[in-house]
């Protein structure tokens, strides 16, 4: 295991594995053709101009890119990694493909048991790794077909509000800022010894066993992918449940399915040191009914999964006046406008919003629209379906249970739900006890869905298409009067 050292000027996939052939990505897509890599030269380089600088070609970036050029801008991307950002390269897409292998596994483990058979890590992050080498070249082979130009390189600004790369300067007319988050590094003494998730894409094989410290999106999805990889994995949380952002029956529900899969989740506790002893880590916690006695985990590794900080250092925003908030993410008006008003920022580098892919995308097509065509509709940032992929899964959209008795002041009794347990024929063929959750959310005196929150293999997928239900207005009595298609697991928020 190793932790990746990002280097300004590389496109290497940030998961590239050392085994994998060279070949895998020009044999899957075409190489880019525009790509600029500035030098460092002594002479002082003439001042290019640009109608769109965009910094960060991750999710947001790229999709700002692509559509401002689009529109006939003359746009340049600047990035210093791989093309594709996070998403791409450490998130959504080599977490949901290895989640694929934990649930084969979970498949194999069970009712093909006879079969021998079993998810291996070392062929799943080969697999990972050629579809994130496809997606790099392809994401850069479309921005070229678009007419954007890529630079590789750190981008900064000067004192003119100039972009910097190297030693070339862009003047631009617009510039978006959308350089994302990084993991936030776990504040406590032997910190330096802990991964993130973003080291956990280039492991070559995994560890005998894992301290996961966390309780949010990446830790469980984490500790549920690795624990099907065979890990031994203790979860350390520090609050009373696990995702305290989801509905609590779904977080009740899904901290027993991952117990009984074999995670051992800590509640309560408060991290408080790391260390290396006779070739494992020790973690040391206190927990909160017990804040004298401080208790141990020992294990191979150690990943923190403690939430993300903007990427702002080193960009020279505040220099300018770009005001940004207490955790450091830049503070944008409703269209994307920082405090310098050529200055736009969208996706994880901004104040307060949600860390989603389709959020950064949404907003960075939105943005190039109105800069560049004077139009366009703007999603709707209200309903985000949202979906943790551990197994089961979870998938959310709306208000939880207390967020929509909060909105109605406090007055539990305008607020009914509904909640149903049930096997589902996935798991009683795969000879597995394991329930589903559905539960739904509504306003007791309209019938009106307020939420919906699932958790089974299926949720991710149902979910999407019940957020547009949920943004149309569905009643409890569309539901009953929908026919609903059988057998699935989306029939039980039917009838
Ligand atoms: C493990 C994990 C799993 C995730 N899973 C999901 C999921 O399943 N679904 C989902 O919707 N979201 C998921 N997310 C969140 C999602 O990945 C992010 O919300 C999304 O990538 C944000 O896009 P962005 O464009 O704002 O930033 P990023 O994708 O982070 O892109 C920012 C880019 O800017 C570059 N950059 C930074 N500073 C500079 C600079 N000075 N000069 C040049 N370039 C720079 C960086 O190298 C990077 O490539 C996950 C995140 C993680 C970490
Ligand atoms: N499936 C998805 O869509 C998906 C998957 C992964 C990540 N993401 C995005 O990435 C973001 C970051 O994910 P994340 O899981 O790192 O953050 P998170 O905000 O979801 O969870 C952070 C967790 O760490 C805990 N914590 C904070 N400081 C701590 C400390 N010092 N010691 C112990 N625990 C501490 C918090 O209490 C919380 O439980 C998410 O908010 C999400 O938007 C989305």
């Amino acid at each position: 295991m190793t932790k990746r050292q990002a280097s300004p000027e590389t496109t290497t996939p940030a998961v590239q594995a050392t085994s994998r052939p060279r070949r895998r990505a020009s044999e899957v897509s075409a190489e880019p053709v525009v790509e600029r890599v500035p030098r460092k030269r002594d002479v002082r380089a003439k001042v290019r101009e640009a109608d769109f600088v965009v910094i960060g070609a991750g999710s947001g970036g790229v999709a700002a890119a692509r559509r401002a050029a689009s529109h006939g801008a003359r746009v340049i991307l600047v990035e210093r990694d791989a093309i594709g950002g996070t998403c791409v390269n450490r998130g959504c897409v080599p977490k949901k493909m290895l989640s694929y292998g934990a649930g084969w596994a979970s498949i194999l483990s069970t009712c093909l048991a006879h079969t021998g058979g079993k998810e291996d890590w070392r062929d799943a992050i080969v697999r990972v790794n050629a579809e994130v080498a496809r997606l790099n070249a392809s994401y850069k082979q479309r921005l070229n077909e678009a007419g954007v130009e890529i630079w590789h390189g750190e981008a900064s600004f000067n004192d003119r509000g100039d972009i910097v790369v190297g030693n070339e300067v862009i003047r631009p007319r617009k510039v978006l800022v959308a350089t994302g988050a990084r993991p936030v590094p776990l504040p406590v003494p032997g910190g330096e010894l802990v991964t993130s998730s973003d080291d956990v894409f280039t492991w070559q094989t995994v560890p005998a066993s894992i301290a996961v410290i966390g309780g949010g999106y990446i830790a469980v999805e984490m500790a549920s992918i690795l624990s099907r990889y065979g890990v031994k994995v203790d979860l350390l949380v520090r609050e009373d449940r696990l995702l305290k952002r989801f509905d609590h029956d779904i977080a009740a529900a899904l901290a027993e399915a991952l117990t009984a899969k074999g995670v051992r989740i800590h509640f309560r506790t408060e991290v408080t040191m790391v260390s290396q002893s006779n070739g494992a880590n020790e973690v040391c916690y206190t927990q909160e009914n017990n804040p004298g006695r401080t208790q141990t985990v020992r294990a191979q590794a150690v990943l923190a999964a403690i939430g993300r900080q903007p990427n702002v250092e080193g960009l020279g925003l505040e220099a300018l006046g770009v005001k940004l908030d207490e955790h450091g993410g830049i503070r944008v008006d409703r269209q994307f406008r920082s405090s310098v008003r050529a200055i736009h920022a969208i996706g994880d580098c901004m104040a307060g919003n949600l860390h989603l892919t389709p959020v950064a995308v949404a907003q960075g097509r939105w943005l190039a629209d109105r800069l560049f065509d004077k139009r366009g509709d703007i999603a709707d940032f209200d309903a985000v379906p949202t979906a943790v992929f551990c197994e089961p899964a979870i998938g959310a959209v709306g208000l939880t249970e207390a967020e929509a008795i909060e909105a109605a002041g406090g007055k539990a009794d305008r607020v009914r739900t509904e909640i149903r347990r049930f096997v589902s024929l996935e798991n009683r063929f795969g000879g597995l006890a394991q329930q589903s959750v559905f539960k739904l959310v509504f306003n007791a005196r309209s019938g009106r869905v307020l939420g919906a929150h699932l958790m089974d293999g299926a949720a991710p997928e149902i979910i999407q298409t019940f957020a547009v239900a949920l943004r149309l207005g569905v009643k409890a009595s569309h539901l009953k009067t929908t026919m609903p298609l059988h057998p699935t697991v989306a029939e039980e928020l039917f009838g």
